[in-house]
């Protein structure tokens, strides 16, 4: 019991005064004396609770704008000092320094502002260091302090004070301190992240108000999201996101951002399942879904279009998790909602991430996003055979689905539409014997379609197997010391291969 402590006086400084109210009154019927900044002292005397001004304790007014109003001796040496040190006691009496056993602090909204699009000078007086202060020094010493960093702790806060009154254990204070160090390792993050050129772009494990999922990658994994899932999409319909759902939402908006024409995905697993560019969303979803009506059921749909009340009909025939576009017709969505749990989200304009986390063994890899899209100038021909017109935009459109496939991945396409692809095989012949296979479980014919594959190929295998399945053109980036073994077999058969230089892993 000797670490349960009584709280008997508090600082209090906070930018956003709502909310305390109850707390302040509850402290002071509990005996707890205040100190305060100056908005803060006027609030808590406007309550009718007594409450000594900072500037009294330390003999200083607040200067500089404000920048200087608790960094003193007599503020930082009445919250560290060690309650159990002799040192410690014998120069807080030497100096006049009263005990502060409970800092309630809310820093200034410095990523508010930055999100207002004040200037600059603004945003750099937002920056709080008196307050930061008084959190990092309250936290280190919560052996003997009770630290309250931000408005998310009021309610923890209110509830001790009502179960305990004014007395609080050790394992009480470790636990506001550990919330503290949470707030301000996300607070300084976020300035970071301001004064970063790429930003937004690094990894912030300190985010203040993660989003909750609906469970992980499985129902009893729990799971959050470290980001700001509202700023990129509005949820119109259906349940709560879950970490499946994100990971596929993800894997359709890097897939769908690769094209410009109107386009239609159905996604399974990260995957494309299904996709088409058509003149109008209807064919463009009827020949996406023709790509593998099977795996569409309960896929994420994806289309850089307007959902209209036709398409929406379609799409109403197969059960699906979750849909995104940039926009809905009113009646399209009234068919969309029909289903309680379905998901349906607006894609708004906002940048993704351009950098990639994961964290593996006892770290976290980083690595910037593959952002490298080729087009018709960007393919150098291997081959004796040039491919035509329709085979270059087919090469194209195939390059950027195996670029968005996990490894190792062949895609097969005729006419903008995927007719299969082979997705993470341990060996690039099985990629393409399973795509082949697939496509012909569908009804497609090969003759005519062209092959795109993630990485070289090191051997004529891959190559002779889509020959005989009827394909007549290739894209893949080439670099492999064997590339000639494949270049012979395509001119001796009269296929057509380019190379772009560019591998796209996805592992
Ligand atoms: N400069 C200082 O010494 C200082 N001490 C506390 N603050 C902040 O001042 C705000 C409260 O000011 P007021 O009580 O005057 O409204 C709080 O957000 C607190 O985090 C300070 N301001 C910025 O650093």
């Amino acid at each position: 019991m000797a670490a349960t402590k009584r709280i008997k006086r508090a600082l209090v400084s906070v930018y956003h005064k709502d909310g305390l109210d109850e707390i302040l009154k509850k402290l002071h019927r509990e005996g707890v004396s205040f100190v305060s900044t100056g908005g803060t002292q006027k609030f808590i005397e406007d309550l009718g609770l007594p409450c000594d001004a900072v500037e009294d304790l330390t003999g200083y007014p607040s200067i500089l704008g404000g920048r200087v109003k608790t960094l003193h001796p007599k503020v930082f040496g009445g919250i560290l000092n060690r309650r159990d040190n002799e040192g410690d006691q014998a120069q807080i009496v030497q100096y006049e320094i009263p005990e502060i056993d409970l800092v309630i602090v809310d820093l200034y909204p410095f990523e508010e502002t930055v999100a207002s699009g004040a200037e600059e000078q603004a945003i750099i007086e937002k920056i709080d260091i008196g307050g930061i202060s008084l959190i990092r020094a309250a936290a280190k010493n919560f052996k003997d302090v009770v630290i309250v960093a931000s408005k998310a702790q009021y309610q923890p806060l209110m509830q001790l004070l009502n179960e305990k009154g004014a007395e609080t254990s050790i394992e009480d204070r470790k636990w506001f301190a550990k919330e503290a160090f949470a707030v301000s390792s996300g607070y300084d993050s976020a300035i970071f992240n301001y004064f970063d050129d790429r930003q937004g772009s690094h990894f912030r494990a300190a985010v203040d108000d993660p989003m909750h999922l609906r469970y992980g990658e499985n129902p009893h994994q729990a799971a959050k999201f470290y980001g700001k899932f509202n700023n990129m999409f509005d949820q119109l319909h259906g349940k709560e996101i879950s970490y499946n759902n994100l990971l596929d939402i993800d894997s359709a908006v890097n897939l769908i951002d690769e094209f410009d024409e109107l386009t239609f995905a159905i996604l399974k697993h990260n995957n494309a399942c299904g996709i088409a560019s058509r003149g109008n969303v209807v064919e463009a979803w009827k020949d996406a879904l023709a790509g593998d009506p099977v795996s569409a059921f309960g896929g994420i749909l994806i289309t850089n279009t307007t959902v209209n009340k036709e398409v929406a009909e379609e799409i109403n025939k197969i059960f699906f998790e979750v849909i995104i576009a940039p926009a809905y017709d009113a009646d399209a969505l009234e068919v969309l909602k029909q289903k309680k749990n379905r998901i349906i989200l607006v894609r708004k304009e906002c940048k993704t991430c351009p950098m990639q986390f994961r964290s593996l063994l006892n770290g976290v890899l980083m690595q910037e996003k593959d952002l490298s899209i080729q087009g018709e100038a960007d393919l150098e021909p291997m081959t004796e055979k040039k491919p035509t017109a329709q085979e270059v935009e087919d090469l194209l459109f195939a390059n950027k689905i195996v670029k968005n496939s996990k490894s190792n991945a062949i895609t097969l396409v005729k006419n903008k539409q995927l007719c299969a692809s082979g997705i993470g095989q341990t060996s690039r012949v099985d990629s393409l014997k399973q795509a082949i296979e697939k496509a012909a479980s569908f009804n497609f014919d090969l003759n005519g379609a062209v092959m795109a594959s993630d990485a070289f190929f090191p051997f004529a295998d891959c190559v002779e197997i889509a020959d005989k399945a009827g394909i007549t053109a290739v894209i893949q980036p080439g670099g492999s010391i064997n590339d000639k073994l494949s270049v012979d077999y395509c001119n001796e058969h009269g296929l057509a291969m380019v190379k772009t230089g560019i591998r796209h892993f996805k592992h």
